[in-house]
């Protein structure tokens, strides 16, 4: 099956330059200029510099011909997949489209998934998370990634079309907790970070790791995940990787933070967003999700990361 990237960023690239290694692979940038510039250089030196692009991609602006592959992964920040289905929703619509996106949309609280499903519902919707930094896969290192795809013959076949030599996919049937565990994990990661910054040290920021865990699952399962998808590679597995890496671009939005350094505003830092979404929801649902709750207030400067960590510290003491 013939496979476009419809959006060039770092993890874009990446996953084209993967799937580059199976057969013909078709990037789609937004920007026309931005697009010859990859065609012709044979690098994305604005997201991706030093990850050379295979012969097998063919970089472009044009959106029909990237509509023209059967399976479409869409890589672009998570608040930005609404508006770039509905742009290209009449091209999409007989597609297998698969998210590439972390994070839950701020305006109406739903996952990437959901957001397909409600943008181009004739399409067949799928979702590809879990622990990978682009740059990695960009290099061929060794990946194992979730695809999630509620139908079970489409996700088999998905897995099968989409896995490469050095990245290999597990199949889930359950969107709902690999979406959640995938949005979450940046959350955590932000808040990872703010304590290291802050110099709380190790054993606190392994405190915060197993209670944002609890916290992920107590939120997923109430959506209707499946407890093993957040013990999985898009759960646990991510988790693991942001909160404890300065590779991480959530991680280190929360280190500067913790040390009041300057952050370059341009970087996409998925949890800010996905932090503002949860502490909504869990006032609106009165669910108990501090930790979310606490990111959201100092990723948009409403208190500081010192006193954060005292309201964290300082709630009434409770069974684990
Ligand atoms: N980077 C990584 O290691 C990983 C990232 N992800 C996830 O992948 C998603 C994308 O992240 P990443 O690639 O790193 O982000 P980048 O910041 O590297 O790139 C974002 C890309 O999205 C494009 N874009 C933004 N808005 C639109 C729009 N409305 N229509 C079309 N394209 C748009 C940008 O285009 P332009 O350049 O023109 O602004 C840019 O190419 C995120 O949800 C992230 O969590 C998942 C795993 C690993
Ligand atoms: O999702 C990622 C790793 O799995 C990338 O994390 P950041 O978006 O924090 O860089």
């Amino acid at each position: 099956m013939s496979v476009s990237v419809l959006g060039s960023g770092a993890f874009g690239t990446a996953l084209a330059i993967s799937l580059a290694g199976k057969g013909p692979v078709t990037l789609w940038a937004r920007d026309p200029e931005q697009a010859q510039m990859m065609q012709n250089h044979r690098v994305n030196s604005a997201r991706l510099p030093n990850a050379p692009l295979p012969k097998a991609i063919t970089v472009t602006s044009d959106a029909d011909l990237a509509a023209e592959s059967e399976i479409i992964l869409l890589s672009v920040p998570m608040q930005k997949l609404r508006s770039a289905l509905c742009a290209h929703s009449a091209t999409l619509r007989d597609k297998t489209l698969v998210a590439c996106c972390k994070g839950i949309e701020l305006t109406s609280g739903l996952g990437p998934v959901s957001v397909i499903r409600e943008t181009v519902p004739e399409a067949r919707a799928a979702l590809l998370t879990g622990p990978s930094f682009a740059n990695d896969i960009a290099r061929g290192l060794p990946t194992a990634l979730t695809l999630a795809c509620a139908d079970d013959a489409i996700g088999r076949d998905l897995q099968h079309e989409l896995s490469t030599t050095n990245l290999r996919l597990y199949r889930t049937a359950d969107t709902i907790g690999a979406e959640l565990g995938g949005a979450l994990k940046n959350v955590m990661a932000i808040g990872c970070g703010a304590c290291i910054g802050e110099g709380m040290g190790e054993s606190a920021r392994a405190a915060l790791m197993t209670r944002g865990f609890a916290e992920m699952q107590r939120f997923a399962l109430m959506r209707g995940a499946r407890p093993e998808t957040l013990m999985g590679l898009s759960g646990m597995g991510d988790l693991v990787l942001t909160c404890c890496s300065e590779l991480s671009r959530n991680y280190r939005f929360g280190l500067s933070l913790g040390r009041q350094d300057a952050f370059d505003t341009n970087t996409t830092v998925e949890g800010v967003a996905t932090a503002k979404a949860l502490a909504k929801i869990a006032k609106a649902e009165d669910l108990d999700m501090p930790i979310s709750t606490i990111v959201s207030e100092i990723s948009t400067g409403k208190c500081s990361v010192g006193e954060a960590m005292r309201w964290l510290l300082n709630r009434p003491l409770k069974e684990e």
